[in-house]
Parts: structure tokens; C-alpha cells; sequence
């Protein structure tokens, strides 16, 4: 079994008969679905889910997982989801499959949050995997120059094709790294900026939001709660 394999079918465990379900996206999410989906099947677990992504949607749906649109579960048990990089204050990075938005209100829904990740995942400072921020497509220009002018450095997300990248929402991505931006290190006054820019839908910080991390690495699986939810 992979890293990302025991990750995804140890969160899987905290999954309860009766719950309602978020189902993240990427590919640690993919081993927590597919655990989900032999659960339902072989033990008969009786769940709801609601999915982050139309590929989590499809993967669950091949699985004979139950589904419910977002908007006929606004309160959900518990969440799952994937994590690009975390960091020891529970500040993470979300949004390297583009799913961000739709992860962000579905984990927002839960009463419980789980990440699932790679140990490599875990890092001292958030940074270096930059921060995917979606935006509508009509004057995305506009945004690229307020973040510019504030001292981010935006990039546009691509295809490998060359076409440009579209997120499940017919959205663009701005990948863009922060570390020179004029808010330094403060996060939270980074996250206010870009969303008090018009055009912007959704930033990939998830700062103290999940309650527990899920890690897997060589030396096996490591669960860390977050002690300030
Ligand atoms: O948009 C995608 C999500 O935020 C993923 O959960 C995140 O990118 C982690 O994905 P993976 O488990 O594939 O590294």
C-alpha cells in the first residue's frame, strides 16, 4: 500500500454509519473514496456523501456511492479532503487540483475536518507550493494587476495542451506566489485582500481549518488534532 493509500483508507475508519459526508478531491481523496465505496458495498454502510469535484462525483458514483447535491446538505458530519501543504499552525494550501471552491464550502458545511496527505505535505512554512486563487474569467486581467501592484506573482494556470486550465465552475486559476507581497507573512490579511478584489471567487488558504491531520509516510501513519478547534 502506498503513503497516499493509507492515508485515504485510515480516514476512512472515521466514517460512521448514518453520516453525511464530504468527499474531497485529488489523489489521496481517490484512496479515502475507494475505501468508502468497498465499505458501502461489502459492510453495507449507509452514508450520504456530497462530492468537491465532478471527478470525486464520477469516482464515487462507479462505486455505488450515495450522493446528495451540496444544496440538500448544508450541514454535513464530516469532511475528507486532500491538502497541498500544511503547516505546523494548521495553516494550509488547497486547490492544486483546482477543486478549492467547492472544497472550501463543503468543508465549511462539517462539523469535523480531516485532511489526508503525504508526510511531505506537512512543512514549517507554507510557501513554496504558491497559492491557487480562482477567478471569473471576464477581467481576470484586472486581478492580475491589483495582486501584481500589491506584490504577488501571479501566473495563469495551463492546460498541457497550451488551451488554459477551467476549474469544475468554468473559472480560471492564478497561481501565484505570496512571499513578496506587502502583507509579508500574515495570511489572513493576504486571504481579506484577494477577496476584497472584484473578480476574485476563492483563495487556497484553508487557515486553522481542519480538526485533524492524517499523514502518512515511511515511517507509517501519524494523526496530529488541531488543538485550537
Ligand atoms: O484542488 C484540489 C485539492 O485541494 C486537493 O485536495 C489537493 O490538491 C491535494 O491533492 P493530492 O492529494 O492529489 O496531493
Amino acid at each position: 500500500m502506498n503513503e497516499k493509500q493509507m492515508a485515504g483508507y485510515e480516514a476512512a475508519k472515521y466514517v460512521k454509519d448514518g453520516m453525511l459526508v464530504g468527499i474531497g478531491t485529488g489523489s489521496t481523496a481517490y484512496y479515502l473514496i475507494e475505501k468508502l465505496g468497498q465499505r458501502v458495498k461489502e459492510e453495507g454502510l449507509n452514508i450520504k456523501c456530497v462530492s468537491t469535484s465532478d471527478a470525486s462525483t464520477e469516482q464515487a458514483k462507479s462505486l455505488g456511492i450515495p450522493l446528495l447535491d451540496t444544496n440538500d446538505a448544508p450541514e454535513l458530519d464530516i469532511c475528507i479532503d486532500g491538502v497541498d501543504e500544511v503547516d505546523p499552525q494548521f495553516n494550509g494550501i488547497k486547490g492544486g487540483g483546482g477543486a478549492l471552491f467547492r472544497e472550501k464550502i463543503v468543508a465549511r458545511s462539517a462539523k469535523y475536518n480531516i485532511w489526508v496527505c503525504h508526510s511531505a505535505k506537512l512543512v514549517e512554512e507554507i510557501g513554496d507550493f504558491g497559492l491557487p486563487v480562482e477567478v471569473l474569467p471576464f477581467g481576470y486581467k484586472h486581478v492580475v494587476k491589483k495582486m501584481e501592484d500589491a506584490g504577488f506573482e501571479p501566473v495563469l494556470r495551463m492546460n498541457k495542451d497550451g488551451s488554459i486550465y477551467e476549474t469544475n465552475n468554468h473559472n480560471y486559476i492564478l497561481d501565484t506566489k505570496y512571499t513578496n507581497s506587502k502583507f509579508g507573512k500574515d495570511y489572513a490579511a493576504m486571504e481579506a485582500f484577494l477577496k476584497g478584489t472584484l473578480g476574485v471567487l476563492e483563495t487556497g488558504f484553508f487557515l486553522n481549518c481542519t480538526d485533524l491531520i492524517i499523514s502518512a509516510g515511511a515511517d507509517g501513519i501519524t494523526t496530529i488534532e488541531n488543538p485550537n478547534k
